[in-house]
């Protein structure tokens, strides 16, 4: 197994009152896997995301790549976060945003360059090294914070809601990019997200969690031919009775949680799913 969460707890210690938004997390992701995280609002997906990046330190338990215990940011993992406007450098090229990782990694500067090259050909981006990140639309921002991420040449890819900013017809492009990517480079991918439908047309496996404190409700097994595309999986009876079952786990694990919990944008965002 590549990724191990183990028994993982996370207080958020305030002055004033502690939120214990982790209570008991273990689950594993094998390698070459692509497995998405869905949940209600709230329940800790961030947290356990920043836990296992390194970014945050769990209050008990641990996350372990292959087989080493996480303590600041692991050399082997890479992070695409929803906020692509904030995670781009406005003052530098397309390019430099790319290249900027592996300056860090210190390597030679033709491997940077063909590195470069080749993911932002991979993104489709080829042809516009020398932009910068705010001549460029939400979706093609977003292609940019994947190929930095594609670039680096990660074991395990973690992305936080990528898509969640950007419109339904590029959001669905990006979606079979990351399986277009993922089928290419065999990278490991750990994707969180609210939407059920993309967890479902996306993973091989959807964890689904409870409310915070947060536990695995349920894992399961996304037994969709791998060959997917937007028009046909999603009209698969397959595919509707997976969403459908997935949708009853998060209204359960909502009615189980204490009141006001919740958000109301997200309920009714989660309702239009299942009506469409
Ligand atoms: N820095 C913090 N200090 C105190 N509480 C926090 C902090 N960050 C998050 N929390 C709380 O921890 C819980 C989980 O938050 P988190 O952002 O991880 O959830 P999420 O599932 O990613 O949320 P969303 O669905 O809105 O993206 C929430 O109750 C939140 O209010």
């Amino acid at each position: 197994m590549l990724l191990e969460v183990r028994g993982l707890r996370k207080v958020y210690q305030g002055k004033e009152r502690q939120v214990e938004a982790i209570r008991d997390l273990t689950f594993g992701v094998d390698a070459g896997d692509l497995v998405c995280l869905v949940g209600p609002s709230g329940c800790g997906k961030t947290t356990l995301l920043k836990c296992i990046a390194g970014l945050l330190t769990p209050t008990s338990g641990e996350a372990l790549l292959d087989g080493r215990r996480v303590s600041g940011p692991p050399p082997g993992m890479a992070v695409v976060f929803q906020e692509y406007g904030r995670s781009l450098f406005p003052w530098m090229s397309v390019r430099d945003n790319v290249e900027l990782p592996l300056r860090q990694k210190k390597l030679p500067r033709a491997t940077r360059r063909s590195l470069v090259d080749d993911a932002l050909s991979a993104v489709g981006l080829g042809d516009t090294h020398d932009a910068y990140p705010w001549q460029l639309s939400g979706g093609m921002q977003q292609r940019v914070a994947i190929a930095r991420a594609v670039a680096y040449q990660p074991d395990v890819l973690l992305m936080d809601e990528p898509f969640a900013a950007v419109d339904a017809q590029t959001r669905a492009d990006l979606e079979d990019l990351i399986r277009d990517l993922w089928h290419k480079l065999a990278v490991t991918i750990l994707f969180v997200t609210h939407d059920i439908d993309e967890a479902v047309y996306l993973g091989q496996r959807v964890i689904v969690l409870s409310s915070s404190p947060t536990v695995v409700r349920e894992d399961v097994d996304i037994d969709l031919p791998d060959a997917r595309d937007q028009l046909h999986t999603r009209s698969d009876s397959r595919f509707t009775e997976l969403r459908s079952h997935i949708y009853a786990q998060i209204q359960a694990a909502k009615r189980e949680s204490t009141p006001g919990s919740t958000d109301a944008a997200r309920d009714t965002d989660l309702a239009k799913q299942v009506l469409q």
